[in-house]
């Protein structure tokens, strides 16, 4: 038994918002999860600090499959991105403890390496075509093995996925949500060029990826992915909102390239239909927004079934400790795909010292006890919350469209 003693929430804002969750057991072993939720943060802090932590003090640690259903069935509110936040953040401070007090990196605990490491793609975007090849030549010389192109779109003044800064691309940009226009039209002519660039000046030892952001109807999203089939993406990202998981029929009857959705999703039942009619191929369900490790394990099985793979969602908003989570997860799981590594800055890092690593294109979670990162209470205090947002997408006649 490692009776849970204490848990609280720790909100800090090194650059950009993080809430994460620190349970202690009577032995004083601690454990962190992450709980951030891009842009409604607080409502995850609440929902922990009211009404999750009352519920865990004098529970086993050790109990991670019971203290899961406790929260999920006991609540009786099922799923949703806020329930599911805060589960998964309970759930990753709980196998971070259970490797603590075993002496052993969480990925062991899981069956152990399926592989020497997880490959991950970098984010290459410009404003233009020739900015975005130019910081693609940037990633490879690094040793990435994948990146994903984003242009901006000719005659649109900005363009999700194309930041100012090089590396630190931030979506959540300001204290209420920013606009930003949006033409279809436009950018479909535009992507197929970048890609046919891309090629050109990468060759095709490299993978491609693209993410549509969900702004395409299923028609446009097939009509994309075949002009892109010259080019051999490796996926199309979001090619379509999925709330309506057939409509990922309509895509596929028109396009062999391979599609990756999910990053939204909290619960396999938003990707069952998706999965067993083999309507993707890569799964982006994350650690932090689906669960946990244990539910992402459960999307992992079943997808595994389908011949479906991993691609977790990895962008800045989930912190150092999902991103531990999820190579953990993704060196042990056997179908792993690719992991999304969008780089933290330098002031995240410093709040969240961590034992992963990457190298020659491929990421591993170090081998510390647990999920291997800490969090400097003192330099988090210094960055206090401060509210952003994502921004919201129009359509060029005021329309309010998919984000
Ligand atoms: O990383 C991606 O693929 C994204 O689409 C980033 C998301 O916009 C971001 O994480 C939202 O919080
Ligand atoms: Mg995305």
């Amino acid at each position: 038994m490692a009776e849970i003693e204490a848990a609280r929430v720790i909100v800090t804002s090194p650059g950009r918002n993080f809430v994460t969750l620190e349970v202690r057991t009577k032995d004083g072993v601690t454990g962190l999860g992450d709980a951030t939720l891009n842009g409604r943060e607080l409502s995850v802090a609440s929902y922990l600090g009211d009404h999750v932590i009352p519920c865990l003090i004098g529970r086993d640690a050790h109990r991670i499959e019971d203290i899961w259903q406790y929260l999920y069935k006991g609540a009786y509110w099922r799923r949703g991105p806020v329930t599911m936040t805060a589960i998964a953040a309970v759930d990753m401070a709980l196998w971070d403890i259970k490797g603590k007090v075993a002496g052993l990196p969480v990925y062991q605990l899981l069956g152990g390496a399926s592989r020497e490491g997880c490959m991950v793609y970098g984010h290459a975007n410009g404003a233009d075509i020739e900015a975005t090849i130019e910081a693609a030549l940037d990633y490879r010389e690094q040793g990435y093995k994948a990146i994903r192109l984003q242009s901006g779109v000719p005659g649109l003044a900005s363009t999700y996925g194309v930041s100012k800064d090089r590396y630190f691309y931030e979506p959540a940009d300001a204290d209420l949500p920013s606009e930003n226009l949006w033409s279809t039209e436009k950018y479909l002519r535009s992507v197929p060029p970048l890609f046919e660039a891309g090629r050109e000046a990468l060759g095709w030892d490299v993978h491609l990826l693209h993410d549509v952001h969900h702004r395409l109807t299923p028609i446009e999203a097939g009509r994309l992915g075949r002009d892109l089939e010259p080019y051999r993406p490796f996926w199309l990202e979001d090619a379509t909102p999925a709330e309506n998981q057939e409509a990922f029929r309509l895509i596929r009857r028109h396009t062999t390239t391979p599609l990756a959705v999910g990053e939204i999703f909290n619960s396999v039942h938003d990707c069952r239909q998706l999965i067993q009619e083999q309507l993707i191929d890569y799964v982006r369900a994350t650690v932090v927004h689906a669960g946990g490790i244990t539910h992402l394990r459960r999307i992992a099985a079943l997808a595994d079934l389908y011949q479906v793979r991993t691609g977790c969602h990895g962008a800045t908003d989930l912190s150092p400790v999902s991103m531990a989570a999820a190579l953990h997860f993704g060196l042990s799981v056997p179908n792993f795909g690719i992991q999304e590594y969008m780089r933290h800055t330098p002031e995240t890092d410093a709040v969240f010292p961590h034992a992963y690593r990457f190298q020659d294109g491929m990421m591993h979670p170090g081998d510390t006890p647990g999920l291997g990162v800490g969090i400097d209470e003192t330099l988090a205090a210094k960055h206090p919350y401060k509210r952003a947002y994502l921004p919201v997408n129009r359509l060029q006649d005021g329309t309010l469209f998919n984000w």
